[in-house]
């Protein structure tokens, strides 16, 4: 397994590119499904993730062409199996994102059910219902989603009691080739779910009430491939300016967009950091000051992103003050928090919030990492201690961040990778 080995270094300064969104290029890749001619999905970031949807499409008889960097063209007409097996689906949750599309489109699909992972159980129950809504019959069978449907699905209106984000596209994308129209309420509004809800637009889908979450699909006989860029990484870029922030440093991220991270930047602001923004860039300068703690809670797109909780943290606990980092969303994603305090941190647990006071320095450790987004809060942490820390695991952090030691060494980090 690979490790990285982080020394401490001073303030980060310099400019890299943001990658493709992982979150966004995945919904989409499982929306190739449902064209009908070939399709071309470009600006994909170089993920495990990504090769792990690639995979699966393949494994189903899908023709998958990387045809220039960055893109990959998909073409469906070979398919020859409705079956997402265990083996894929359980190094990534993601791929129950090709039920709706594979069932909608064949009438038939069998997924291994995603189980639980790191930060929580992560069921799957409103993307059945909202199919069963639908008319699709749906079994549970030897640790397999069996879903059915007798002709094409039918519109329905279907309230989804929790504002899940998966749940949402893979309803959407259910709905756009059923018979009728579907009404979602409570629908995610995240901008990877208006990034796929305009892909289906542009393959054909009629959808209204993008970006609410109140989404009205009439449903259309058949959807066409088309080219679509997914958007930038609004993780990854919140990610390196928290990294920045931490470090006292200044950076410029480039072909990324201040929109879709609204919540982040302001709370960035709050932490003392000066952002300047263009059409396809963003800037933060500490003007070498230690940040101050913020307070955060995470909520549903508006609000803060559950996905940029355990970076702030770390930042946090090298921050001036204290601030009560609360986690709404998923039920273990504060798991970062004794990883930390083996660095020197000072984290206590209260119930789903973290209050952190911040030290002057933290010291080098060897780290677990034990999921995405919690790996990034260790990689923070060790670019901010005294010494040398070695983060393990790093295979959660290849899921999400592309070339992270490069982009980071070009910021001027001292990480490096070992081989294992
Ligand atoms: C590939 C992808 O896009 N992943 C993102 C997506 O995950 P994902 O789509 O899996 O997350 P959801 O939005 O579905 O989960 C939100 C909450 O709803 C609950 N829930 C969800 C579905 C369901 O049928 N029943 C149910 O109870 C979950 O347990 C969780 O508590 O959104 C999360 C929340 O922004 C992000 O952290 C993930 O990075
Ligand atoms: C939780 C995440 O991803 P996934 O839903 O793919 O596990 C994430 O991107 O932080």
């Amino acid at each position: 397994m690979d490790k990285l080995i982080i020394k401490g270094c001073g303030p980060l300064r310099g400019e890299i590119r943001i990658s493709g969104s992982k979150n966004s290029a995945l919904p989409i890749l499982a929306a190739t499904l449902l064209a009908d001619t070939p399709m071309q999905v470009g600006n994909l970031p170089h993920l495990h993730d990504v090769t792990t949807m690639l995979a699966l499409l393949r494994c189903m008889g899908v023709g998958v062409t990387i045809d220039e960097k960055l893109s990959v063209e998909v073409d469906n007409s070979t398919i020859n199996e409705f079956t997402a097996p265990y083996e894929l689906v359980r190094t990534m949750r993601a791929s129950i994102l090709v039920l709706g599309p594979m069932l909608a489109r064949y009438g038939e699909a069998n997924v291994s059910f995603p189980g639980g992972c790191a930060i929580g159980s992560r069921p799957v129950d409103i993307h059945l219902r909202g199919l069963e809504a639908m008319g699709a019959t749906i079994e549970v069978d030897q640790g397999y989603i069996r879903a059915r449907s007798n002709g094409r699905l039918k519109g329905a209106h279907f309230f989804m009691d929790t504002v899940t984000v998966g749940g949402t596209e893979n309803l959407m994308m259910a709905a756009a080739v059923a018979d009728g129209t579907t009404v979602l309420e409570n629908a995610a509004r995240e901008p990877e779910v208006v990034d796929l809800a305009n892909c289906l637009v542009a393959m054909g889908a009629d959808i209204s009430g993008i970006g609410s979450d109140t989404l009205t699909i009439k449903g259309v006989p058949q959807l066409h491939g088309c080219r679509f860029d997914v958007m930038p990484d609004r993780i990854e870029t919140g990610t390196y300016l928290v990294a920045a922030a931490a470090s006292r440093g200044k950076v410029k991220l480039k072909d990324t967009n201040e929109h879709m991270l609204e919540a982040v930047l302001l709370k960035l602001e709050e932490a003392g950091a000066n952002i300047s923004t263009g059409d396809d860039w963003i800037a933060l300068d500490m003007k070498g000051n230690r940040p101050k703690a913020v307070s955060l809670r995470t909520a549903p797109y508006p609000a803060f992103p559950t996905d940029m909780q355990a970076q702030f943290m770390a930042m946090n606990a090298v921050a001036e003050g204290s601030g009560a980092v609360t986690e709404t969303i998923f039920e273990n994603r504060l798991i970062q928090i004794h990883e930390l305090n083996r660095m020197g941190a000072d984290i206590r647990l209260e119930g789903n919030t973290a209050i952190v006071t911040g030290v002057e320095k933290l010291k080098a450790a060897p780290v677990m990492a034990s999921d995405l987004r919690a790996s990034a809060s260790l990689v923070i942490a060790g670019m901010v201690a005294e010494g040398e820390t070695l983060v393990d695991r790093i295979y959660h952090i290849d899921r999400g961040y592309e070339c992270i030691e490069e982009k980071l060494q070009m910021l001027g980090a001292n990480i490096r990778r070992i081989p294992g």
